[in-house]
């Protein structure tokens, strides 16, 4: 069986990616030219490399098309409904780190807390005609962390695909949830992190689709023991 292990063919974890492996004993080389998508490693003639994008490889782990990945974790509980279930998280790499956040502005000064943030999105359509408005690109964090965790049901998303810590002064949300690693986004858009604000603390990680076929397969174990080896 060929174990097929999907890498960031761009972006901020490519180079981490490849040099976790490098340090694992598994170096990796391009087949064909250097824009080839395929690629192998040395000494692994049952493996694999596929380079996608770092939430492509977030849904081909999950739809069990790649063996392995790496990828950010938010990428995979984003991406993925129960994705404990589907996948199996075998190494925190220790790069990659971002939070996932519920910020609002600076200028709420009574709203610390997402049960504050609960008070203000019920009294929101009385004072204001509609519901609080939360821009993001991360609806299923959102709604678990929102609903689910703190039983706030009174809010709509507004979908962001960039720049969404402008959305608030922009006047096309009132608060957001997106990602963070220095704070300094956030600080120039004048928004505050809730104290318990931080959804998820998210890093690289080496992810495994859980397939039956893993089971007892001598590549699997070595790849993750190689992998764990070196974090
Ligand atoms: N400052 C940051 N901003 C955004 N993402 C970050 C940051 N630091 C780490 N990450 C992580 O990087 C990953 C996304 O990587 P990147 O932005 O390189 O992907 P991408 O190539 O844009 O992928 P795609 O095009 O599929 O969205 C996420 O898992 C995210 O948590
Ligand atoms: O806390 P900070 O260090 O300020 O980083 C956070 C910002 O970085 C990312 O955007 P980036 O400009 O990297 O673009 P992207 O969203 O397209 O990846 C992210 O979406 C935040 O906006």
């Amino acid at each position: 069986m060929t174990i097929t292990i999907g890498l960031p063919s761009k972006g901020r974890m490519k180079e981490d990616a490849s040099a976790i492996f490098e340090r694992a004993g598994m170096k990796i080389v391009a087949v064909g030219n250097d824009r080839s998508y395929r690629g192998r490693v040395e000494g692994f003639d049952d493996v694999e490399i596929a380079f996608l994008s770092a939430s492509e490889i977030s849904r081909e782990i999950g739809n069990g098309t790649v063996d392995f990945g790496v990828t950010g974790e938010d990428l995979i509980r984003e991406g993925l409904s129960e994705a404990d279930r589907r996948v199996e998280i075998a190494a925190r790499l220790g790069f990659g780190h971002a939070d996932v956040v519920v910020a609002v502005p600076d200028i709420w000064l009574d709203v610390e807390t997402m049960a504050d943030l609960g008070d203000v999105a019920a009294e929101f359509r009385a004072r204001h005609g509609r519901r609080l408005a939360i821009a993001t690109k991360y609806w299923r964090l959102t709604q678990q962390h929102f609903s689910s965790q703190h039983g706030i049901q009174l809010y709509r998303i507004v979908e962001s695909l960039g720049a969404t810590e402008g959305a608030p002064a922009a006047g096309q949300a009132d608060i957001i949830v997106d990602i963070t690693s220095t704070g300094s986004t956030l600080k120039a858009n004048h928004l505050k992190v809730l104290s318990d604000g931080v959804i998820l603390r998210s890093e690289a990680c080496l992810v495994r689709a859980r397939k039956p076929e893993h089971e007892g397969n001598a590549t699997v174990a070595k790849i993750v023991e190689a992998v764990r080896g070196v974090v």
